[in-house]
């Protein structure tokens, strides 16, 4: 599986125009837990955006209002500018939720015609298995598949309309690291073609390797959305990676040491490395990078939740602070 075939690109004639996703201040509540709160956010055609949390952030929820499964207690969401509920405004949608279901008793070739018999101009089986790495299960009843072959399936079967959009819930949970790699090769290539893409992952790598925007959720609520350079800016601080007998005392802010190997954390690094070099400590294998997404995403949700600790008496709809206001505008 390399590139998509053209005939995957999108058809949508308003794209680059309208959002195809838009909530207001949507919140969901199940009995007592606020699972979303006030939560706006626009996708333009096009975008492939990550959708980042911790456990029972929200993330989930917010796709399975987006899809129509679920309805919002509070605020607005909008499909193709319209309610996601009324089936019409699914017909351009494609998701992968995070648990699926297969019949076990259909083939793998039969499942791809049942889902494309849903749709006008669906793309053919053979062409979707052999992009999702799927040509020679064709004929496999599902129930014989591997947990990865089924996720492989699941992911498969949100191309199978040609959709303008797809929603997936943690499309690689389970799979293995080439498996993987197929996947985002798979998505990168509906992308490349037009189509928009949310996805959630656990994996920063994933989001890091696909997104071009990245929305970090927790609590319910928007912590960041941006860049993905802009959520690494979260953690202002760079690192400076070294080989030394003893840590140099050159004024870090943070030092962290394993062995010889030391980690030296500043906001100016090149005065740091001025200051290594002046105080003579011998030292080698100098390395200087910006906080990884991960150190990011880590630093904006323990902000969030300290920012909660803080403040008993704080309910949940005023939550975590943003640590960077959200960027819709930039996106519109
Ligand atoms: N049907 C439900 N009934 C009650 N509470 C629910 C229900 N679905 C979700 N929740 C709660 O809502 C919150 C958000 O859950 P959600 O599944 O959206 O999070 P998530 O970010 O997708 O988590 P994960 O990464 O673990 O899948 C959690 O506290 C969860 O327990």
């Amino acid at each position: 599986m390399t590139t998509a075939p053209s005939t995957t690109a999108p058809t949508s004639a308003d794209a680059g125009r309208e959002p195809l996703v838009r909530t207001r201040g949507v919140g969901r509540r199940y009995g007592e837990v606020v699972a979303l709160d006030d939560v706006s956010l626009d996708v333009p055609a096009g975008q492939l955006l990550g959708l980042l949390g911790p456990n029972g952030a929200g993330k989930s929820t917010l796709l399975q209002l987006l899809c129509g499964l679920r309805r919002p207690t509070s605020g607005s969401v909008e499909l193709f500018g319209r309610a996601p509920w009324e089936p019409g405004a699914r017909s351009r949608l494609g998701t992968t939720p995070q648990e699926t279901g297969l019949p076990p008793t259909l083939r793998v070739g039969e499942v791809v015609d049942v889902v494309a018999g849903h749709f006008t101009d669906p793309v053919p089986a053979g062409e979707v298995l052999e992009r999702f790495g799927l040509a020679d299960l064709r004929r496999r009843q599902t129930g014989g598949l591997s947990g990865g072959q089924k996720r492989r399936l699941a992911v498969a079967l949100a191309f199978v309309g040609r959709p303008d959009l797809v929603l997936l819930d943690e499309p690689t949970t389970g799979l293995d690291t080439g498996a993987r790699h197929d996947l985002w090769e798979a998505v990168r290539a509906y992308h490349r073609s037009g189509g928009t893409v949310v996805l959630t992952s656990h994996y920063l790598e994933e989001v890091e390797a696909l997104a071009e925007r990245v929305v970090v959720v927790d609590h319910g609520r928007v912590l960041v959305d941006g860049t993905l350079e802009e959520v690494r800016s979260a953690v202002p601080a760079r690192r400076v990676r070294l080989r030394a007998a003893t840590a140099p005392d050159v004024g870090a802010d943070r030092v962290v040491s394993d062995g010889d190997r030391h980690e030296l954390w500043a906001a100016d690094t090149d005065d740091l490395v001025r200051r290594l070099v002046r105080g003579g400590t011998p030292f080698r294998e100098l390395e200087v990078a910006p906080a990884s997404l991960e150190e990011a995403f880590l630093a904006v949700t323990s902000r969030a939740d300290a920012a909660e600790d803080d403040d008993v008496t704080r309910t949940r709809t005023s939550a975590a602070t943003p640590v960077t206001a959200p960027t819709q505008e930039r996106y519109r």
